[in-house]
């Protein structure tokens, strides 16, 4: 009776891939810390796609973290995903070699960490559409109730037609008491709300704070604060204020300079409760401006 019992409450069997077989290889497109990433032609599906390969030892212990809380993987989260600027995952699942891999649409472009540093016309023109459409794909992500915790940069890329795409869901965590308690600090230092550094509770307003730092930098080319080596050095000049939007860009409209100031804000109750409101002003902005320039929008 146990047997039966334990044979029926057993996970189904996967059929591992062979990513030899079923993949070509076209060459690595990025590394990421967590995993390797390839442009590849995938045999069953006909297509193009992103093959992302993640480190099995790295994972555990990510994964070890978490032990007991039933955290999904990075592909369960990923496959649920339905969204114009989140990156689309097609499947996942383990390969031959018990590695976790996702295939996923992909994305001919560029990170926005490069369009950044590059501030051309792309960034200048496209700068408050972008911002936008980042802050939509997050506001669907948190409506889900998960917290993505590593919104930066490097982790949003941008395809042929300069439209956002959210990637990289390795270190999200459902939006529950239990995911929120204190505990590790995970994402990208110069875009780590204060609560995180200093191990407090955290919610999903950790990601409108770093939503906030990657619109500044989207704007003025700059970070809000100096950037920062080491995790303490960050904390200690988060002590004092941002450096304020305005004097860098002294042209943008007032508005768009007082919504991103107050998601930088480093007490939680201060800064926005939840991030549709910050993209309500943002929205309302670009609208305006659409209205009297419909070619710079
Ligand atoms: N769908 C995609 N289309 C095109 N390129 C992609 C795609 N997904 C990822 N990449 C490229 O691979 C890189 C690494 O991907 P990703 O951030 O998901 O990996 P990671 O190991 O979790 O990285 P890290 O933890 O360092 O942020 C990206 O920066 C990007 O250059």
């Amino acid at each position: 009776m146990d047997f039966l019992k334990k044979l029926f409450q057993s996970k189904p069997r996967v059929q591992k891939v062979d990513i030899g077989r079923r993949f070509e290889l076209y060459g690595r497109v990025g590394q990421g810390s967590m995993s390797k990433v390839w442009k590849a032609r995938d045999s069953k599906l006909g297509k193009i796609v992103a093959l992302k390969v993640l480190d099995i030892d790295k994972t555990n212990r990510l994964e070890a973290r978490f032990k007991g809380l039933k955290k999904p993987t990075e592909g369960e989260i990923a496959i649920t995903l339905k969204h114009p600027h989140i990156v689309k995952t097609f499947e996942h699942g383990v390969t031959t070699k018990n590695e976790a891999y996702l295939v996923m649409e992909f994305v001919e472009g560029v990170a926005l960490s490069f369009l950044i540093s590059a501030q051309n016309d792309v960034m200048k023109k496209h700068c408050l559409r972008m911002t936008i459409e980042l802050g939509e794909a997050i506001n669907y992500f948190h409506r889900q109730n998960w917290i993505h915790r590593d919104i930066c940069p490097r982790n949003i890329l941008l395809d042929e037609n300069h439209r956002i795409k959210l990637i990289d869901f390795g270190l999200v965590v459902p939006n529950t008491p239990h995911f929120q308690a204190p505990g590790n600090r995970t994402g990208t230092a110069n875009y780590m709300a204060p609560e995180l550094i200093r191990r407090q509770r955290t919610d999903q307003r950790i990601d409108i704070f770093s939503y906030a730092v990657t619109c500044f930098e989207m704007f003025a080319g700059q970070l809000p604060w100096e950037s920062g080596q080491t995790l303490e050095s960050i904390l200690s000049h988060l002590n004092s204020p941002p450096a304020d939007l305005k004097t860098y860009c002294p042209d943008l409209d007032d508005r768009i300079v007082q919504a991103v100031m107050k998601g930088l804000a480093l007490q939680t109750n201060d800064r926005w409760q939840r991030i549709s409101e910050m993209i309500e002003v943002l929205r309302s902005v670009h609208q305006e401006q659409s209205a009297k320039d419909p070619a710079n929008s």
